[in-house]
């Protein structure tokens, strides 16, 4: 069985809940490293109160005794604290004529999913698809994702992430070594390297807080430590680059994905493109560079993983773009609700939280096992296969 996961829950509601199955035996979960990512996915310059309110923690409640996965699946819940402040809202029956009480939302916000979720699911209390379109479910990805890179790290595979550029404000690409972005990225509010570039994003996101605008941008993940040959090219829906980039765009509000240098491709000659294979006695096959991202074929060449999502502005706006109510049909100016100006650096953590799933989602599918140990003689029996080849 391949690893999978389901997530439910609304914004307001009580919690959020994740199942996941296909995960081995013997993982030795470390909680306090989970909740860091979770925590991480809360921070970020322009978050708004929401974020003050919550303290993201996964609750692990069942398929893990003494700290270890037993190969059952993991329940896993994060807890809404705001759900104190909403259980009237949530709760409220829809009688005619208390909008009010239950924050009924029927004039919806362009970029949101409220009228298109409206009209399909025939809901005429927009709040019934806002709930669950919320970005907060992405919590319980990065939870997913969260056990998903304890996995991998297991076997020496790393995630980092960071912001590209935030509007027209473009940071220089890093040249730190994976563990060195990774604690340096901490430390910055919109998680780059470049200080310069900092500084600028940060005043970019207050302006467009104040103007009651909202602004989106780019982010990259990178992976390491991988090995040659997860994805196939024999079928397409085995295609590893072709899984992540459905997971990035998955993300709420992504719009785009490029791997390597991704639209530049078009632009450029192909020697200009492609990475020339080397071959040495210490490295075995390699290549001179890493313009393809990691990929060929759907398949890791085992150089990084590196990957970019384009985050849209954030759709709800406090000064409110045109719509229409949708019992009048007279136009209207979007509904507001409490939001955030720009969700760009915490999204980044999201996106690294995705890919790290269908990497290890794909690692497993190939050296898969039902414990950690039958993982690892299945790759140390692979890697001697590779370097004997
Ligand atoms: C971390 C994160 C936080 C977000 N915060 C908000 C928000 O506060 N307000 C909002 O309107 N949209 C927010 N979004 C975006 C919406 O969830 C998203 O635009 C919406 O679900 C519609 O989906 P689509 O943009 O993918 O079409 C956020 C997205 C992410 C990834
Ligand atoms: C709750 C989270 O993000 C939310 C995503 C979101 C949206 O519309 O996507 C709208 C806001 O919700 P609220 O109105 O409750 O503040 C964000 O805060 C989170 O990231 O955990």
């Amino acid at each position: 069985m391949s690893l999978r996961y389901l997530t439910a829950g609304e914004t307001h509601g009580p919690q959020l809940t994740a199942i996941i199955e296909g995960l081995p035996s013997n993982l030795e979960l470390d909680f306090e490293a989970l909740n860091f990512q979770l925590q991480r996915r809360q921070k970020g310059h322009g978050r708004g109160r929401r974020m003050q309110i919550e303290t993201d923690t996964a609750q692990i409640v069942g398929g893990v005794r003494h700290g270890r996965t037993t190969g059952a699946p993991v329940a896993i819940i994060v807890e809404n604290k705001d759900w104190k402040h909403w259980t009237s809202v949530m709760n409220v029956e829809p009688i005619e004529g208390n909008d009010e009480a239950k924050r009924r939302v029927f004039r919806p916000r362009p970029g949101h999913a409220d009228l298109n979720g409206g009209l399909k699911y025939n809901l005429k209390d927009l709040r019934n698809v806002l709930e669950r379109s919320s970005a907060r479910e992405t919590a319980a990805r990065v939870a997913v994702g969260g056990i998903a890179r304890q996995l991998l790290a297991k076997f020496g595979i790393k995630v980092a992430g960071h912001v590209v550029s935030i509007g027209e404000v473009v940071a220089a690409a890093p040249t730190l070594p994976i563990d060195e972005l990774i604690a340096v990225t901490e430390e910055s509010p919109v998680r780059v390297v470049d200080k310069d570039a900092e500084l600028k994003m940060i005043e970019l996101i207050d302006r467009m807080k104040a103007e009651g605008d909202t602004i989106g941008g780019v982010v990259e993940c990178i992976v390491t430590g991988l090995p040659v040959g997860l994805g196939s090219h024999v079928q397409w829906d085995r295609k590893l680059d072709g899984r992540i980039a459905q997971a990035v765009v998955s993300i709420n509000a992504f719009k785009g994905v490029e791997v390597g240098i991704g639209f530049e491709a078009a632009r450029i000659p192909g020697s200009k493109v492609h990475d020339e294979i080397l071959h040495t006695a210490d490295k075995g096959f390699h290549r001179a560079s890493n313009r393809a991202g990691g990929f060929e074929g759907g398949m890791t060449t085992g150089e990084p993983i590196v990957v970019r999502g384009v985050m849209k502005p954030i759709p709800t706006l406090y000064k409110p773009l045109a719509s229409v109510d949708i019992d009048t049909k007279e136009p209207f100016t979007a509904q507001v609700e409490r939001s955030d100006a720009c969700a760009v650096p915490a999204a980044s953590v999201v996106m690294e939280h995705v890919v790290t799933w269908e990497v290890a989602k794909a690692f497993l599918e190939k050296f898969g096992g039902d414990s950690i140990e039958e993982i690892q003689a299945n790759l140390d029996h692979y890697l001697s296969q590779v370097e004997a080849y």
